[in-house]
């Protein structure tokens, strides 16, 4: 609790502090690595490996000691001199029987999958370069094809970049990573925006060795990412010849009927044109389809149940393409089957947390991390999401605490800081995306969802999903529930989070712990997670592009989906309405 207690703003002082206690495992782990029980090392060797493993902690979070002043830096004693960043990425084929596991999947893949692979696998083999799209809806096995592929190329001793558009996605590739952090991607790019990428660095030298970069889900992202990143990649391959990409190849993967990007404020023309298939980018891309649906082909699953999972993965895409009620011009009314639909309903919220969650006086007393996992209520707003929470918070029988954060100026933004106008209170007042309220109310038993990569390798990062186990002073302790360490327990700490929306006139840092309630979410914050039972309220109608597609393909089963649909009178209605945008998909075939 030591460390808590001091100012990170100074990390030499918290070192000077703390060293001793960071150190704890090192002689241990180097008297085996060493294969030596009788190794002894003296206080600067042990300081100094110490700092070897910060470093590397950092470099795998896009960062390095040398962003620090005054910091002390590890010597490179005991450590060959080579690049950490393609070290780590060659370790894949050292570590485990990759050539094994890969020859079980390929054997595995469908035809409609081995055409992506060979495509794919012959254009980093023969040389050839080329940029691919990979063009499937939910459970048409994209995330199966990456493993394949990163397989192929890691067990011949090559280097494969996994990486994805949302922290969620990325958990589900081995070695992944955020697309943003990956390659310093800027935040909110425009056409000008290049990657921070520095021309003789390790990163540049891995972005010079890499074979073959996958990135997921990448049609939620704006087009002046993947530019960015074309701009960077010839700067850094300088004798690619006008190829994009440096001639490298990179596959994208993902749907567009899926959630776009997200742009606040912006209008159906302005997201389409910032979509990936605007860019002078897709005039290179090759498309490659999915079409099967392989959790279809699931052995165990009787031939009624086949059927009807069948004609609810055809509704499904009829409702991605916005294909019922047709002709139309891309807003379509839908009349959701009864099946789905919660038809009674004095109180809406009570109705579909208890269709979900059950008994919510009952949740604290669940330990199951799989009961969180598998669930959850989408909503398409904000406020809707809060209101959800905020009554599950309500009926939680459990101790509650409110952490009130600490707000500032960020110290960089001197105007600001002689601004009398903006005082604390106003500061405590903001809310916006992405950033925990100023007064954070949390019980035991909730589940949360963190705001922030914490420890992205650890599965720790944006999105990931905790039940709160206890609430201290400085931290908060929970229960993962989601990705592979669900059941693990963590600590979550406070920390300054500086707000990504770019409309605050000023720079400023709130001190709060980087979690929202997550009994409920938005629909934007469910992509990558497959859940059992969905509870889907829909108090106005969706007008949004796809996000009704986006929420119904989250389920993993029919049986598991709820929908609530109210008018404006606040009544049932069987009907509501979906945008599509279906100028995406024109040049797509
Ligand atoms: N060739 C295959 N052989 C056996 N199982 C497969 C194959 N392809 C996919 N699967 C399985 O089918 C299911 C769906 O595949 P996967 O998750 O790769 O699809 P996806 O397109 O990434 O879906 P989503 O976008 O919904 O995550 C998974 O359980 C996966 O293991």
């Amino acid at each position: 609790m030591m460390l808590l207690s001091m100012s990170l703003a100074r990390p030499e002082h918290v070192w000077s502090e703390t060293w001793h206690l960071l150190s704890e495992d090192i002689l241990a782990k180097k008297k085996e690595e060493y294969k030596n029980p009788d190794l002894t090392l003296t206080e600067a060797q042990i300081k100094n490996y110490t700092l070897q493993e910060i470093e590397k902690i950092m470099l795998f979070n896009g960062g390095t000691l040398e962003d620090f002043d005054h910091f002390p830096k590890p010597t490179r004693e005991g450590i060959d001199n080579s690049n950490r960043l393609i070290v780590d990425e060659l370790r894949y084929n050292i570590e485990s029987n990759l050539e094994e596991q890969h020859v079980e999947w390929r054997d595995k893949l469908t035809p409609e999958q081995k055409g992506v692979y060979n495509e794919i696998t012959g254009a980093v083999f023969n040389g050839l370069g080329g940029v691919f799209f990979v063009y499937g809806s939910g459970g048409t096995g994209k995330t199966f094809i990456w493993k394949t592929l990163s397989a192929a190329i890691r067990c011949r001793g090559l280097i494969c970049l996994n990486v994805a558009s949302s922290g969620i996605a990325f958990l589900l590739l081995e070695g992944g990573r955020t697309a943003h952090s990956r390659f310093s991607i800027p935040l909110n790019p425009d056409e000008f925006s290049v990657c921070k990428i520095k021309a003789k660095s390790d990163l540049a030298d891995l972005i010079k060795e890499a074979s073959l970069i996958i990135w997921d889900e990448a049609p939620m992202m704006s087009k002046f990412c993947f530019e960015a990143l074309d701009k960077s990649f010839c700067d850094i391959i300088k004798h690619a010849e006008n190829k994009v990409f440096g001639g490298k190849v990179v596959v994208f993967g993902g749907d567009f009927r899926q959630v776009l990007p997200v742009i606040t404020g912006a209008g159906r023309a302005e997201i389409v044109m910032s979509s990936l298939n605007a860019s002078y980018l897709w005039d290179h891309c090759k498309v490659l389809k999915l079409t099967k649906n392989m959790r279809l082909l699931n052995n165990s699953l009787s031939a009624q149940e086949a059927k009807e999972i069948q004609e609810f993965s055809d509704w499904l895409l009829a409702v991605g393409d916005g294909r019922i009620n047709e002709p139309n011009d891309g807003e379509v009314v839908i009349d959701i089957p009864e099946d789905l639909l919660i038809t009674e309903a004095d109180n809406p919220i009570e109705a579909i947390t208890r269709e979900i969650y059950g008994d919510p006086t009952k949740l604290h007393e669940i330990r199951d991390p799989k009961f969180f996992q598998a669930r959850a209520i989408l909503a398409p707003k904000n406020d809707d999401v809060n209101t959800i929470n905020q009554y599950m918070l309500e009926h939680l029988d459990s101790p509650e605490r409110i952490y009130l954060s600490a707000d500032s100026i960020d110290p960089s933004d001197s105007d600001a800081l002689s601004n009398p106008v903006i005082t604390p209170d106003f500061l405590n007042s903001i809310k916006v995306s992405g950033l925990p309220n100023h007064a954070l109310r949390l019980k035991i038993g909730a589940p949360v969802m963190l705001l922030r990569n914490l420890d992205p390798k650890g599965g720790l990062c944006n999105g990931t999903r905790l039940q709160i186990t206890q609430l201290c002073n400085q931290i908060v302790e929970a229960r993962v529930i989601t990705g592979d360490r669900i059941g693990d327990i963590v600590f979550v700490p406070l920390i300054n989070i500086t707000p990504s929306d770019t409309k605050l006139p000023f720079k400023m840092r709130r001190r709060q712990f980087p979690l929202s309630v997550a009994f409920a979410m938005t629909i934007n914050k469910s992509q990558g997670q497959s859940l059992e039972r969905v509870g889907l309220y829909l108090p106005k109608p969706v007008f949004s592009h796809g996000q009704l597609y986006v929420a119904l393909s989250r389920v993993t089963s029919k049986k598991g989906l709820r929908i609530l649909i109210l008018n404006k009178e606040g009544k049932i209605e069987k009907k509501t309405t979906n945008v599509v945008f279906k100028e995406v998909f024109q040049n797509i075939d």
